[in-house]
């Protein structure tokens, strides 16, 4: 499945693949700078020992330098993998598409961890002390209080200011701050490169409030902002319904799962005042199932959005729209290719099953539906704008 030609409609011109072959692109700086700095903050988290330690900085060398080695047999997913990633297996990893191999590594550290083998590390998180200390921090107990002026708000500025939330929220993601210059997330002046925001809301309020589908990438910040976006949108009758869909195990650093989730209602309902009672009206609208969650094996699939199974496709066609959230998830809908970025969204993700909008900081390269005059001022002004996490977009297709 890996590889497939893209489908496209008429009139777009196929892309290639972003690899990892290129020293000093971004796709190499992952495995070469962020991959060794992350391993090295596993080790300072977990009194790992010489053999988990060992496996680690084997797995390392062969991502940076070897040939992509094969799942045990014996693993649990191993006949899915075998399917996600049969054209891969025994080539150099700098020469698989960066999609797939960087998602690819996350699933091999979990083995090396021992997270899915029977014994005394199944189960244990790698990135759980860092996602419970960012959850903990003084910043999020500010974040929270905040939402106390919430009741204040006209309607049209508490949608704007909670939408905004969770797509800026998109930035604080763990991984990505591994090696992300702190000036870049500081007193910038971050942008949108562009803004469908308007078109998304008359959608909404057009359609009969029905399901949401809402596409989770980072647990914590960006999580807390997600989850508050939701209750408004079930409060104020947008959608009767949300499905919230997380991964089904840990995933590039901060990725959010059930565990994640309830980490954060709890969060929520601690911290008094008007996050509080978001909190309780979550709590109570999943156990009345109007917020589902669902960890379906493709969210961590290492393949773009075109390739999903039926079962995924119904809940994107069933939805009046699908909100997906980050980085990861614009490269697997756009197919992680080397866009020309003034290729129009909307032929871009033609195939997508139902109504959808992304909501993105931009941290890697793929990107596609600027207009001709913000790529030419992009290019010229901000060097790292596609990837330093100080432009986002928001862009929709209904
Ligand atoms: O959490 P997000 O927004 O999906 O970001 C993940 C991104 O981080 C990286 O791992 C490194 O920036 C990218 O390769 C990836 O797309």
């Amino acid at each position: 499945m890996a590889e497939a030609p893209p489908r496209l409609p008429d009139g777009v011109a196929p892309a290639a693949p972003i690899l990892c072959n290129e020293p000093g692109s971004f796709a190499w700086g992952v495995f070469h700078d962020r991959h060794p700095r992350l391993l090295e903050q596993l080790c300072d988290a977990f009194p790992y020992d010489a053999d988990q330690r060992r496996a680690l900085e084997a797995l390392l060398d062969e991502s940076r330098t070897g040939s992509v080695a094969r799942l045990s047999p014996r693993a649990h997913d191993a006949a899915l993998w075998d399917a996600w990633g049969q054209r891969n297996y025994g080539r150099p990893w700098a020469d698989v598409p960066f999609l797939w191999a960087e998602s690819y590594f996350y699933r091999r550290l979990l083995d090396v961890v021992g997270y899915f083998t029977p014994g005394p590390w199944k189960g244990v998180d790698p990135f759980a002390p860092a996602k419970a200390a960012e959850l903990a921090s003084a910043t999020v107990d500010d974040e929270l209080a905040a939402l106390d002026t919430l009741p204040q708000l006209a309607n049209d500025q508490s949608r704007e200011a909670l939408l905004a939330s969770s797509l800026w929220g998109n930035r604080a993601d763990l991984g990505f701050q591994i090696t992300a210059d702190a000036a870049a997330h500081d007193g910038v002046d971050s942008a949108l490169v562009a803004d469908d925001r308007a078109r998304f809301w008359t959608h909404l309020a057009e359609s009969p409030a029905s399901r949401v589908c809402l596409v989770a990438d980072n647990a914590g910040r960006e999580l807390l902002p997600d989850l508050v976006l939701i209750d408004y949108l079930l409060q104020a009758g947008l959608a009767a319904e949300v499905l919230l869909q997380l991964k089904p195990h840990p995933y590039y650093v901060s990725d959010a799962t059930t565990a994640d989730t309830l980490a954060c209602l709890r969060r929520l309902t601690a911290a008094g005042g008007e996050a509080a009672r978001i909190g309780r009206r979550l709590w109570a609208a999943m156990q009345e199932s109007r917020l589902m969650l669902r960890a379906h094996p493709f969210a961590c699939a290492p393949l773009p959005y075109a390739d999903m199974p039926d079962d995924l496709c119904q809940d994107y066609a069933g939805s009046t729209v699908t909100i997906l959230k980050g980085d990861l998830n614009y490269r697997r809908l756009v197919g992680d290719l080397h866009w020309p970025a003034v290729t129009p969204f909307a032929s871009a993700v033609d195939y997508f099953p139902g109504p959808v909008v992304t909501l993105r900081t931009l941290k890697s390269e793929a990107v596609v539906g600027l207009q001709p005059s913000t790529l030419a001022r992009l290019d010229a002004d901000v060097e790292t704008w596609r990837t330093g996490g100080t432009h986002a977009l928001i862009q929709f297709r209904q």
